[in-house]
Formats: C-alpha cells, sequence, structure tokens
C-alpha cells in the first residue's frame, strides 16, 4: 500500500485486521506516529542552522524507512539500517521510489554504531530504547533522537520493569507523562556520562503511547558532571499531591508530607529535573513545520506549548486539583492567568489538556484561584 507523508509516496505494508499497526509482510508500520515524524523533519530542518556540521543521519531501526526517506529529502546523507532483510530491502526501495540518495545496510545498529559515525542518531525501537542507547550516545556525534514507548515501565505503573530498564525508581504519580520523560531522560543521560559526554533534552515531547526526546551531545568530563548535577529526586505526597524536587544523586526522602502530614510518600529517582526543551530551539522547530506536513497543525500547536513551558520538573492536572478543593473548575487560560496575577510563574504544559505548571505549591494556587471566598465564582468550562 501507498501512503502519502510529508509530500512524499512511501510504501508500507497493508495493516492486518483493522490494526493500526501495518505488520503485513513481516515490517512495521504505524500511521499514529506521523505526528512524531513531523517534528522530526522540523527539527532536522531546524538542527541544520544550530550545528551547519551536521549532515549525515542514520535512521537505525528503518523499517518501512519512512524516516530515512524524509531525512534523504531534507538533504541528510542518510543510512537505514535494519536487522529484518525484508526492511531493508522495501526501505531502498522507497529511496529509490522517491529518486533520494541514501544507503541501506542490513545490519544490528549496536555493531553499526561502533564502525561509524553519524551526526544525527534517530532511535526509534518496539518499547525501550535501552539496549541502544550506549552504542548511540558513544558514538553519535551531534544529536541523538529517541523514541521509548515503554509508558508503562517509564511512569512507574510497572515499577519493577522500570526499575530494571532505566536505572531509577519511578513512580505512578498525578504528573506520569512527566515522570516518563523524566526517567527516559535520566538514563539517557547518566549513559552519555558514562563516556565523558553530555547529553542535553533540546526537545521533547510525550504523548499517551510514547516520549520522545532530542539530545545534543557535547563531549568532556565537566560538562558531563554539569549534567549529572541536573539530576535528583522528587518526593510525592499521595494525599495532598505536595511534590519536591532535590537536586544531588544522594537522595535524602522525607518520611512524613510537610503540608497534610500524611505518611504516604514516595520518591522518585533519579530524575532529570533539568528542562526538556530548550525554548528558543523549540520555537525555531516550530517555525520548520510547514503545510504539507499531515500533522503541521498539531505539530504547530505541540511545539508552541512546548516552547512556553514553565522550567519545572513536574505540573499538576487542574482537574486533579479542583477535584480536592470541591469546586467546578474554570477555562485553562484563565487559570494561568491567576496565578500570574497573584506573583506566580505559571504555563500550561503539553502533557495533556488540563497539565499546569506554576512555582506556587498547592496552597498557594489555591489561595490565589479560589481566594478568600473559596469561590471561583462559579465560572466552570
Ligand atoms: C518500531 S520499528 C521502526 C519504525 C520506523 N522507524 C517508522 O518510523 O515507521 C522497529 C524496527 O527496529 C528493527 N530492529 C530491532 N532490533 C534492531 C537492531 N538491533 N538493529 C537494527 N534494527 C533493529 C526491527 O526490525 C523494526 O523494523
Ligand atoms: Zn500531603
Amino acid at each position: 500500500m501507498d501512503i502519502e507523508e510529508g509530500g512524499l509516496t512511501v510504501s508500507v505494508p497493508e495493516a492486518r485486521d483493522g490494526a493500526s499497526e501495518g505488520t503485513g509482510g513481516g515490517v512495521f508500520f504505524n500511521p499514529t506516529q506521523e505526528l512524531n515524524r513531523d517534528v522530526t523533519v522540523a527539527v532536522l530542518r531546524a538542527y541544520r542552522d544550530r550545528e551547519p556540521r551536521a549532515s549525515s543521519y542514520l535512521d537505525a531501526m528503518a523499517a518501512s524507512g519512512i524516516r530515512g526517506v524524509r531525512a534523504a529529502a531534507e538533504g541528510y546523507d542518510t543510512t537505514c539500517a535494519d536487522v529484518d532483510p525484508d526492511a531493508v530491502e522495501l526501505a531502498a526501495e522507497n529511496l529509490a521510489a522517491n529518486d533520494l540518495d541514501g544507503e541501506t545496510v542490513h545490519r544490528d545498529v549496536n555493531a553499526l554504531l561502533y564502525e561509524n559515525v553519524f551526526d544525527v542518531v534517530d532511535l526509534d525501537p518496539y518499547g525501550t530504547p535501552i539496549p541502544f542507547a550506549d552504542a548511540a550516545l558513544a558514538n553519535a556525534r551531534n544529536l541523538v533522537c529517541v523514541t521509548a514507548t515503554d509508558t508503562a515501565p517509564l511512569c512507574g505503573a510497572h515499577l519493577n520493569s522500570g526499575i530494571r530498564k532505566y536505572g531509577a525508581v519511578p513512580r505512578n504519580t498525578d504528573y506520569h507523562p512527566e515522570m516518563g520523560l523524566r526517567t527516559l531522560i535520566s538514563a539517557l543521560v547518566r549513559t552519555a556520562a558514562r563516556y565523558d559526554k553530555a547529553a542535553r533534552p533540546i526537545v521533547s515531547h510525550v504523548s499517551r503511547h510514547y516520549a520522545r526526546t532530542y539530545l545534543e551531545l557535547e563531549s568532556g568530563a565537566q560538562v558531563a558532571d554539569d549534567c549529572i548535577d541536573e539530576l535528583g529526586y522528587i518526593d510525592n505526597c499521595e494525599d495532598c499531591l505536595w511534590r519536591d524536587p532535590t537536586h544531588g544523586l544522594i537522595a535524602d526522602p522525607v518520611d512524613t508530607c510537610p503540608v497534610c502530614g500524611s505518611d504516604r510518600v514516595l520518591t522518585a529517582g533519579p530524575l532529570w529535573l533539568g528542562p526538556v526543551a530548550d525554548p528558543d530551539f523549540a520555537r525555531a522547530v516550530r517555525e520548520r513545520v510547514t503545510d504539507d506536513m499531515g500533522e503541521a497543525k498539531r505539530a504547530r500547536k505541540l511545539l508552541g506549548t512546548v516552547a512556553r513551558e514553565l522550567d519545572t520538573p513536574t505540573h499538576y492536572d487542574q482537574h486533579r486539583l479542583y477535584k480536592a478543593w470541591g469546586e467546578p473548575a474554570i477555562g485553562m487560560d484563565e487559570f494561568v492567568d491567576r496565578l500570574r496575577g497573584a506573583g506566580y510563574e505559571a504555563s500550561r504544559a503539553h502533557y495533556r489538556g488540563t497539565a499546569v505548571k506554576s512555582t506556587a505549591s498547592i496552597p498557594e494556587m489555591r489561595d490565589a484561584i479560589l481566594g478568600n471566598e473559596g469561590d471561583a465564582d462559579g465560572d466552570a468550562d
């Protein structure tokens, strides 16, 4: 079956039995990842302005080669690799059908990465990227793009699996999509640090089915140490949703919530507590989204929110807060405006439509939003 994406025509396997993921012929294709791929193309465009020397791109898990084809169309010197010979054949056909140059390699990507240097490496595996993280972070020159689809281990819903894969203790909190992203980045930062490299996320985004992050690499023990300094732990009260991030790799968990006195406090970490995006770069990526992209509208909205997101390591779910306060919720923009009006920093966050970030604590938010009357003017949305 031929599909159109980003102005290119690519042959992909038919989905079987109405499944959204194509498995016909054994080669994988997931049409629902188009947003992820559109953002990738916009990142590749914006990254060339940031680092003009970046010219080679490895589609490390190519399947149909759709990412590689799109990168080649952007002028990147592209290699598509896969362990599945049918995938390699299909990727080669798709490059040729679009009159694009590009290499196709039937190889385990871990072996390939230790023998070749690529400026940009794109890891898009089934489930966790961790089996490929060492090879990619040790050997890539500039940028490593990583998808993880194992959201349950990442956010602490499958705790032991998360601990095994990511060498951290994620906790299933009310901000679980962000917990997942910060668990992933933490593991990748610690992996890069083993090779005296800093890996800093310049854009990241999370959906229900995956987390995606773009890590810029820089070599040097000092910069790697600077990255490690941005790891730490977050204490979380399961009752009143209080949370408290502490930088450093030596955990000093609290037993009792200082706000409500509950002893149901869970500590998560080590997590990445630094920014998950560089706002200027996220804006530049947004500028590089074009109308020929099928998910242009969603990509622009997503990147706009990511660029404006406050740089705090957790977010609140506005509906959860209102439920706890026993009040009808107001619109999100007004919620953010009231927090700002009360002198706190606040923003929406891309993790969900009701996600809000603020420098205010929960009691401070309650005061700022509900005021003394404990009433929000009945202004429900
Ligand atoms: C999720 S699919 C990739 C989807 C594709 N990037 C896209 O955007 O449609 C994962 C692919 O990784 C390949 N793969 C798994 N292990 C690999 C390895 N060690 N080296 C290279 N490719 C591998 C699989 O054969 C499969 O084609
Ligand atoms: Zn509490």
